[in-house]
Formats: structure tokens, sequence, C-alpha cells
């Protein structure tokens, strides 16, 4: 069943184009990630989700309303993740919990929430002396405090460190098995990989391809790169000729070999014959990031990486 409708959006602020003819469908229960570079326009479609902002074109739909006519019943069904500034520097975790129930006419147990959310022990801290992973719990619970339908989570865990995103990961797990429907803004591969039952790819305003996480590479074709080191001269052509191969790159004494199919049995049987030894050998799956180079013509620009975090 489709709960959130997003048809031929656009929104510009001046002469910036954020959003350019996006459409999309959301389905009641799903983890639906909205995954792009910086700057993609990924926080202006889903604050126009959230009737935060009202789009010059198109139409959007939410559980039935339009967010912006309807804000105010739609708060009340659509959790939604506050940016870090949003909180009271000096505001008490429980204090936050009970401050954001009052806006709701049925809200969550919020001793449950952050038993959950491990922050029962740092009730009484005030917001600032909170950790980035903890804050950015709290961030979820207020999202979850009025028991939505819809929770949109915005980068999530931008900021964790590698221990904190994993248990993030289990968490927004846990809450979709609760059946709520997630929509999630994120700009890391691994994060869409990992949680998105369905994903739209966004470049530059525009949805670039909607699929499954394995439904994107696979249209990549799922290719494979065997990289390694030849333990003799190898000549370009024994790998050019076998089936499937679709490029090859050296990089000083390595050498990057792509291709789909069962390229990989095929060069280690041709470098065999050849009495080549691939040394240093590494074979990796196409991933998210090759689908979007491949669909987009270039490189995912994202400014941060994973390995930058924590
Ligand atoms: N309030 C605003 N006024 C002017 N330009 C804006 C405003 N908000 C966003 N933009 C611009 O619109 C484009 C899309 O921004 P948006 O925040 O929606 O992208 P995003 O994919 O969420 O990026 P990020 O991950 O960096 O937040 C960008 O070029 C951005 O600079």
């Amino acid at each position: 069943m489709t709960i959130i409708e997003v048809e031929n959006l656009h929104k510009r602020y001046g002469e910036t184009v954020a959003v350019d003819d996006v459409s999309f469908t959301v389905d009641k229960g799903e983890i639906f990630g909205i995954l792009g570079p910086n700057g993609a326009g990924k926080t202006t479609t889903v604050e126009c989700i959230e009737g935060l902002r009202k789009p010059d074109r198109g139409n959007v739909r939410v559980l039935d309303m339009d967010p912006v006519r309807d804000r105010a019943a739609l708060s009340q069904r659509l959790g939604a993740q506050l940016q870090e500034s949003a909180l009271q520097e000096k505001l008490k975790v429980a204090e936050a919990i009970d401050l954001y129930s009052s806006f709701y006419s049925d809200p969550a147990d919020g001793d449950e929430l952050l038993e959950m959310l491990d922050l029962s022990g740092k009730r009484d801290a005030q917001y600032r002396k909170l950790s980035g992973g903890q804050k950015q719990r709290l961030s979820i619970a207020l999202a979850l405090i009025g028991n939505p339908e819809i929770a949109v989570l915005d980068e999530l865990t931008t900021g964790l460190d590698p221990q904190a995103r994993r248990d993030t990961w289990a968490l927004i797990e846990s809450v979709r098995d609760r059946g709520v429907t997630i929509v999630l803004v994120t700009h890391f591969m691994d994060e869409a990989e990992r949680l998105c039952d369905r994903l739209a790819l966004i470049d530059r305003g525009r949805v670039v391809a909607i699929d499954t996480p394995d439904g994107l590479v696979q249209q990549v074709g799922g290719e494979q790169r065997i990289r390694f080191r030849p333990s003799a001269h190898l000549d370009d052509a024994l790998l050019r000729e076998i089936p499937g191969v679709s490029h090859l790159t050296w990089e000083g004494e390595h050498i990057e070999v792509a291709g789909a199919g069962n390229v990989v049995p095929l060069i280690v049987t041709a470098l065999n014959e050849a009495q080549i030894v691939p040394i240093d050998m590494r074979v990796d799956q196409a991933n998210l990031e090759d689908a979007f180079v491949s669909l987009t013509g270039r490189a995912f620009d994202s400014e941060e990486t994973n390995e930058s975090q924590g």
C-alpha cells in the first residue's frame, strides 16, 4: 500500500534548482532510502514530504493528506528527526521527552523509548553534555515519541563512530519491525545498502534510478573487479580476449580487470595456463557506488567518507 506519493516535484531557491521533477512512491512498512551526494536535493525533497516547504510544482500526498495544507494533522502521524541545533543546550533528556510528548494526542511511552535507545541512564543529563551518538539517539527518540506511522530520518549516522553506526542501524530495523515506515536520507552507500528495502538514487535534483540496492547493482550488470600483481610479464591481449571482460587498468605493477558473468574463474584459468601467478589477488563485487558512477557518468562526490568519521 502506497503511503507517500511524490509526483513531478519541483523546487528552486532563487536561481538554484534544488529538486527537478522528482517522482517516487513509498509503501507502508518499508525503509525507503533517498541516496545522493551533498546538495543533490534530498533534504528539500523530504521537507516537502513533511510540509515544511511548499513545492513550486508537482504533487505530494502523505497518508492521503496534502502535507502543506494538512500539516497539523500530518505532524501527529509523521515524526521527523530534528536537526542538531533544534534543542536548547540546557534542556535535560527527560525534559525534552516530556516536552515533545506534550505535542501529541497519543504519545509513545517515553521511558520505554529511552530504554530502547539506551538513554535511560542519561535522563537527567543536559543536552549539551551528551556525546554525538547520544544526541543522535535522542533525536531519533523525539522523532518516534508521537508514535508515528512514518519516521523521516535525515543523515542518521553522520558523525557517529563505526560501532555507534551499526547500533543505530540495528535500532532502525527494530523500529521498522514495529510497523513504522521509514524514509531515510543518506549520502552513505553502506548505510543505504544495509538498511533500505528500496531506494531512490538522486543526483542534481533528479531521480537517476529507483530499485532495491541489489537491483541497482544488477542494473549495471553486476560487474566484478579482480585486482592483482602478475608474477611475470602479462600481455593485455591474454585478458582482453576473455568473454565478459569489459576493461583493464594498470596501476603501477597492479592490474584491475572488470567484467560481468563468469570472468573471475576464466581469468584465473588463463593466468594459470600462461604460468602467471596473480599475487595479492582481490575480488570485489560491484556495489552501489559503481551503480551511481555507471548511471550518472560521475563519481559520487560525497565530501565525507566513512573513514573520516569518528
Ligand atoms: N534555503 C535554501 N536557500 C537557498 N538554497 C538552498 C536552500 N536549501 C538548499 N539549497 C540548495 O539547494 C540544493 C539542494 O539542497 P538540499 O539541502 O536539498 O540537498 P541535500 O541533498 O540534502 O544535500 P546535503 O546532504 O548537503 O544536505 C543545494 O544546491 C543547496 O545549496
